[in-house]
């Protein structure tokens, strides 16, 4: 199975402070990937490197087979990326523009990536408006009279119109409550089952990262301090830091044993995202 996306030795530095320090990793065609760490460990800084929005100190990116290590200019090539990997953050309110309601968000990605004609635009814009489950009105209003999970369909389903091989799931899942939560992670696995497209997930939440991928990384302070399967990662860990992160994991009957608040919080870095 050819590698979609793949992570070698890569480190970026903001002066002093070294977030991200030698990682390498590699994920498979229709395989997904999580990277769980605590705040500030770097997850987020690695994501912002894949997409362009940061430019790696050293180490190298490659998708598809693309080099994307270094950023590029050219309009064609910058969306011939955006066809290879999409983003979906947290908070969707600060990726979507407020003026434009899902149809016109969708259609916009397609008329910049496909280059279709308007009939066929509509006709992929329901299409997918429908995969997401969003409802007729949902579809033509603006993202102000949407819910948070309503708005993360919406950003999911703007993601998926550029048809990308990869997509990295930011926290997106965090802010929705449990019941919406387990819709839009019951959807993303039928988005995969019917695509074959692969997540690169972040996540805090080990349940969310047991349902949604095949192998983990475990990040501390911007290196990778365990990797394997989820499954034998999270009921095995055999770092101690993954043993406190699973410790840290509330559970009814859940008593605080020790403490990783010693850690430091990272910046959210939740940018608009730009259409690529
Ligand atoms: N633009 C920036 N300038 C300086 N330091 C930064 C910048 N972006 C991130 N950092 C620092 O890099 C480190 C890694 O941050 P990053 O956001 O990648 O962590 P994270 O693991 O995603 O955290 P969280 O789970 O809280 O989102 C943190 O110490 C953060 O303060």
């Amino acid at each position: 199975m050819p590698d979609v996306l793949e992570v070698e030795n890569l480190r970026k530095e903001y002066g002093d402070l070294v977030a991200v320090d030698g990682v390498s990793f590699a994920i498979g065609e229709g395989q997904s990937l999580a990277i769980v760490g605590e705040s500030g460990s770097g997850k987020t800084t690695i994501a912002r490197m894949i997409i362009g929005l940061e430019r790696p100190t050293s180490g190298r990116i490659s998708a598809c087979g693309n080099d994307r290590s270094a950023p590029v200019r050219a309009a064609g090539k910058r969306r011939k990326r955006g066809r290879e990997v999409q983003i979906v953050f947290q908070d969707p309110y600060t990726s979507l523009d407020p003026r434009h309601s899902a149809e016109t968000a969708i259609d916009e990605v397609l008329r910049i990536h496909h280059g279709w004609d308007a009939a066929r635009r509509r006709e992929r814009v329901a299409e997918l408006a429908g995969l997401v489950g969003l409802d007729t009105r949902q579809r033509s209003v603006p993202p102000k009279s949407l819910s948070g999970g309503q708005r993360q369909r919406v950003a999911i389903a703007r993601a998926l119109a550029a048809e990308p091989k990869v997509l990295i799931l930011d926290e997106s899942v965090a802010a929705l409550d449990v019941s919406i939560q387990a819709q839009v992670l019951n959807l993303l696995a039928d988005i995969r089952d019917a695509t074959g497209i692969s997540y690169l997930l972040i996540s805090h939440d080990l349940a969310v990262v047991r349902q949604l991928t095949e192998q983990v990384i475990v990040m501390r302070k911007g290196s990778v301090v365990e990797r394997g399967a989820t499954g034998t990662v999270l009921d095995d860990p055999q770092h101690a830091y993954t043993r406190l992160l699973r410790e840290s994991v509330p559970r009814p009957g859940w008593q605080p044993q020790r403490r990783i608040s010693a850690l430091p919080v990272g910046d959210r870095g939740a940018a608009p995202v730009p259409v690529r």
